[in-house]
C-alpha cells in the first residue's frame, strides 16, 4: 500500500485563488517524494491536506490508506509532520520540549533517543528560544520523530539553514527512510530534491509540469551550448532535426538533446569559418535547466523571475 495517495487533487480558497489544480502522486514505503515548485506553486497548499489540516476542494487524498481528516485517529499516531512554522513554546529547554510531546503520545521513541537522532544531545538543557535556526528545525524533526512514524511530512524543512545544517538535516532523513519511512518533502531548493528524492513532481502554477525520477525528468531537458555572438548569424549545418538555436542578449544558445555531437559541430564550424567563440560554456540538462526551460514554456510574465530565484 502507498503512504501516500493523492489522486485529482484540487484546492481552491475562498478568496477564488485556485492554488491546487488537479494533482495525482503516490509515494511508496522508504521512498523520499519531492514536491519541487517556485513561490507560490502550491505545495504548502497540497502539504496540508496530506497532513489533515485541510480537505481538499476536490479529489481524494488517502495517508497509509487512510482518509487524512475522518480517520485522523489511524492516521494520527504513524505519521510525524513538520511545517514552516514550529510552534513549540520558547520557554521549554529541549529536552522538556520533546518530554512534553511524547506525554501526548500511545507508545513515543524514548525522548532521549529522538534527541540523539537528530543530534542535539548537547543543546538539551537549552531553552528553544536561544536555538539557532538549524537546531529549531531539527528539534522539530526530534518531534515528529517520536512516534516511529511510516510517514514523515516535510514542508521545507532546511530553508534558511546553512550549508552544515542542511547536510546533517540530509543525512538524517536518508537514514530514516533507509530505515522503511516514507517522506513526503516540499521544497524550493534544486540541491536539496536532487540529493533526497527518489521522485519528484515539479509543481507550477498548481499543476505537476515534469513527474518522475531526477533522471527521467532530466531526460525530457536539453542541454545547452551558449557562447557571446560576434558574426551576427546563426551556425550553420550543426543542429539535428528539432533542435533549436536562439540569440538570448549578445549570446547565441543552441539547445541540443547530444551535447558532445552538437559541441563537436559547434567547435568545426567556428573553426571552418574562423569564428570566436566568447564565453562558450556547455551545460548538460539537469534540474536548472528544466527549470529554466520551464520559465521560457510559461504565459506567467512573473513567474520567469521566480523560477531564476530557485535555481541559486
Ligand atoms: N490562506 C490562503 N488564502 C488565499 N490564498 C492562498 C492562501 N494560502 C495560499 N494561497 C495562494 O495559493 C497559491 C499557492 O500557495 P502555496 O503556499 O500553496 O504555495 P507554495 O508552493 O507552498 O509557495 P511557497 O514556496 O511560497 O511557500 C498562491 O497563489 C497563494 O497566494
Amino acid at each position: 500500500m502507498n503512504a501516500v495517495d493523492v489522486r485529482d487533487l484540487t484546492r481552491t480558497y475562498k478568496s477564488g485563488a485556485e492554488a491546487v489544480r488537479g494533482i495525482s502522486f503516490q509515494v511508496a514505503p522508504g521512498q523520499v517524494f519531492g514536491l519541487l515548485g517556485t513561490n507560490g506553486a502550491g505545495k504548502t497548499s497540497t502539504m496540508d491536506v496530506v497532513a489533515g489540516l485541510a480537505a481538499p476542494t476536490s479529489g481524494t487524498v488517502r495517508v497509509l490508506g487512510h482518509d487524512p481528516i475522518r480517520e485522523r485517529r489511524a492516521v494520527r499516531h504513524r505519521t510525524g509532520v513538520v511545517l514552516q512554522s514550529g510552534g513549540l513554546p520558547g520557554e521549554l529547554t529541549v529536552a522538556e520540549a520533546v518530554r512534553m510531546w511524547a506525554g501526548t503520545m500511545r507508545a513515543p521513541r524514548p525522548a532521549a533517543e529522538a534527541i540523539e537522532a537528530v543530534d542535539l544531545v548537547d543543546r538539551m538543557g537549552v531553552p528553544i528560544k536561544s536555538l539557532s535556526g538549524g537546531e529549531r528545525r531539527r528539534l522539530d524533526l526530534a518531534v515528529a520523530l517520536l512516534g516511529r512514524p511510516d510517514l514523515l511530512m516535510l514542508d521545507e524543512p532546511t530553508t534558511g539553514l546553512d550549508a552544515e545544517s542542511r547536510r546533517r538535516i540530509w543525512t538524517l532523513i536518508r537514514a530514516l527512510v533507509d530505515g522503511g519511512t516514507a517522506v513526503l518533502l516540499t521544497t524550493h531548493h534544486l540541491e536539496e530534491a536532487e540529493e533526497l528524492s527518489d521522485e519528484l513532481a515539479i509543481l507550477h502554477r498548481g499543476r505537476i509540469v515534469a513527474e518522475g525520477t531526477l533522471d527521467q525528468v532530466v531526460a525530457t531537458y536539453r542541454a545547452e551550448i551558449r557562447w557571446g555572438d560576434t558574426v551576427g548569424r546563426p551556425p550553420a549545418g550543426v543542429l539535428d532535426a528539432g533542435e533549436a538555436v536562439e540569440t538570448e542578449g549578445r549570446h547565441v544558445v543552441v539547445r541540443t538533446g547530444s551535447l558532445q555531437r552538437t559541441l563537436g559541430r559547434v567547435l568545426r564550424w567556428a573553426e571552418d569559418e574562423g569564428v570566436a567563440l566568447p564565453e562558450l560554456r556547455a551545460t548538460p540538462a539537469s534540474l536548472e535547466t528544466a527549470f529554466l526551460a520551464l520559465a521560457r514554456s510559461t504565459d506567467d510574465a512573473t513567474a520567469p523571475r521566480q523560477l531564476e530565484e530557485i535555481t541559486r
